[in-house]
């Protein structure tokens, strides 16, 4: 069953649902990230937001946790090739950072937006 191409895609998406997991239980900014998430969420019961509220909300959560989980990946490649200090590899983490930084920055512009005139 596992070796079809139904059962391989299967196969890939529990992978990928433990490589989530792994990210919520092992990386502190993931664990901030998530718990955000969770009060931006509740955040959007309580002041019932409109649909495209929620599409852009979905959205922001979704792309800073994305890019957080690949600076993570990065990071770990980087300690792996190289576990020593390099300025090289602090270049490598600086960008990956920045990356987040951006997608970051769009997130609370997105939060602003929608939460500021509600009050
Ligand atoms: N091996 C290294 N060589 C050179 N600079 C490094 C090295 N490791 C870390 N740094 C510098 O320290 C910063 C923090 O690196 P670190 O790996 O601790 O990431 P972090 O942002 O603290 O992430 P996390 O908390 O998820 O581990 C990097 O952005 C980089 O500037």
């Amino acid at each position: 069953m596992w070796n079809t191409f139904l059962g391989k895609r299967l196969k890939g998406c529990k992978y990928a649902i433990v490589g989530a997991w792994m990210l919520i239980k092992n990386e502190a900014s993931i664990q901030v990230q998530t718990i955000i998430a969770i009060g931006i969420t509740i955040a959007g019961f309580v002041f019932n937001i409109s649909a495209t509220e929620w599409m852009f909300q979905i959205f922001a959560i979704a792309l800073v946790m994305s890019i957080e989980g690949l600076n993570t990946t990065v990071e770990a490649i980087a300690d792996f090739i190289h576990p020593d200090y390099h300025s090289k590899i602090g270049f490598i983490k600086d960008i990956a950072a920045g990356a987040v930084f951006f997608a970051a920055v769009a997130a609370v512009v997105i939060a602003c937006i929608i939460y500021i005139p509600k009050f």
